[in-house]
């Protein structure tokens, strides 16, 4: 009898199985290299697998064997009570999230044509959680448990990009606009998808409050994901990124930065400045840094007078702190011991030396020309400057007066004035 030298056990398809490696050195499994045997709850050979006609070598299961797939069973089934605990959404978005990672079983992820291994679990329904490998469709985002029901999928699946408004492209390179209240499922989907690759990551399920900028590269009439950032619509503590992420197959590459430099990008269109959301990540923090540190560096390169944090704020749409931060990351600012006060030193060439060394490794630079988006004013805001703007437009108020009976008929026909002439 062949002896278990590995198990894995999981649910597909409804049936509960086990996965068993086989030491291949018993005399009667000489021919075979290497092979996982699928035992079912009837504890009979159901599959072998890779090569199913080999099925008439195999011998019933020994006592063993079953005993195994029992306590193999009940190890699973109490896996997925407490994993089950955790994917409820009140836990994960009421500040109640599990101080240990989820359990799961999750070991790969496989994105489009890539496969990668999750750093982290997520809160997928549990009959997710227990897959072994994760399939996610990279347009629609929705996740599934088999490589079957995903090439399925993917002969439905019209998507092509992600849901919302393109507001940059520059060649291969988009980013689109999502707004999570109107595309709530891609959102929790992207969110569930990120939790993966990040530990403090809280947000899963409440996702209208939020916009999501999502970034593509275009390849075979293709808008692939690259990786993506969100943003409060409205954040009180002036946070431009609540959480930001490149999929690890692109990572340190640039992109990440990229989608740092939009952030900042759509910060200034708004007039504001802002900073990401706290904690940061080890990653998140490496590339902020690296980030601060060329954009204050190139701000006084370009300075031709005095010039104060906050006017480098203003220029920069960077949060005082940050900037402040980035001045000691590049040895700046510094205390003069002798009068106990800040000294800001100044060496251009060493702030050109910053500057070079990020255009060397960021060939990938942002356009402001490129951004066609307006700020997010909701849709009260809409409906008060529509007002303002039919008091403002005697002609067409006048038209929707005359011919319409509603308020909310005459506000669809200035619309359809405004846009028609
Ligand atoms: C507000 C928040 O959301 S904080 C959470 C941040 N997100 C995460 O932690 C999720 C997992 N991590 C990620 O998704 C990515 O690592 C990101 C988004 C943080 C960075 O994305 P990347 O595409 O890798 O960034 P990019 O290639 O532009 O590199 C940015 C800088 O970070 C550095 N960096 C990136 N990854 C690493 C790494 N693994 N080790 C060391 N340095 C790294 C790069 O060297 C670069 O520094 P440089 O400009 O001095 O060369």
């Amino acid at each position: 009898m062949p002896r278990v030298v590995a198990l894995n056990v999981g649910e597909e398809h409804g049936r509960f199985l086990l996965k068993v490696s086989l030491d291949t050195s018993s005399p009667d499994y000489q021919s075979f290299a290497y092979r996982i045997i699928v035992l079912d709850e009837t504890r009979r050979y159901s599959t072998v697998i890779p090569n199913s006609e080999e099925r008439e070598f195999l011998p019933d299961p020994s006592a063993d064997e079953s005993n195994l797939f029992l306590r193999a069973q009940n190890a699973v089934k109490k896996t997925q009570e407490e994993s089950y605990l955790y994917s409820q959404p009140f836990l994960a978005t009421a500040g109640h999230a599990p101080s240990a990672p989820a359990p799961t079983t999750i070991r790969f992820v496989q994105f489009g044509n890539k496969k990668t291994k999750p750093w982290y679990s997520a809160p997928y329904p549990e009959e997710y959680s227990c897959s072994r490998i994760l399939y996610i469709c990279e347009f629609c985002l929705k996740y599934m448990k088999s490589e079957y029901t995903l090439c399925r999928h993917m002969m439905k699946c019209s998507w092509r990009h992600p849901p919302g408004n393109e507001i940059y492209r520059d060649g291969k390179i988009s980013l689109f606009e999502v707004d999570g209240q109107q595309q709530s499922v891609y959102c929790q989907n992207l969110c569930l998808l990120a939790k993966m690759f990040l530990h403090s990551k809280m947000l899963y399920y409440d996702v209208e409050p939020f916009l999501f900028y999502v970034m593509t590269t275009y390849e075979d009439c293709k808008y692939h994901f690259v990786g993506y950032f969100s943003k409060e619509k409205r954040s009180a503590s002036n946070y431009n990124v609540s959480c930001i992420l490149t999929l690890p197959t692109y990572q340190r590459k640039g992109y990440g930065a990229f989608l740092i430099e939009f952030s900042y990008l759509l910060t200034q269109v708004e007039q504001k400045t802002g900073s990401p959301e706290k904690p940061l990540s080890d990653l998140g923090l490496v590339s902020y840094r690296s980030y601060w540190k060329m954009r204050v560096a190139r701000c006084l390169l370009q300075a031709n007078g005095p010039l104060s944090i906050e006017e480098i704020s203003k220029r920069t749409s960077m949060d005082p702190n940050d900037i402040i931060s980035a001045l000691e990351a590049l040895s700046i600012l510094q205390r003069n011991p002798r009068t106990n006060e800040y000294e800001l030193h100044i060496r251009q060439d060493e702030l050109q030396a910053v500057c070079n060394k990020w255009d060397r490794k960021h060939q990938q630079r942002v356009h402001p020309n490129l951004l066609r988006w307006t700020p997010y004013i909701g849709e009260a805001k809409i409906n008060d400057l529509l007002q303002h703007e039919s008091t403002l437009v005697p002609a067409v108020k006048n038209c929707n007066l005359n011919e319409a009976s509603t308020e909310e008929e005459s506000r669809e026909k200035l619309n359809s004035n405004t846009y028609s002439s």
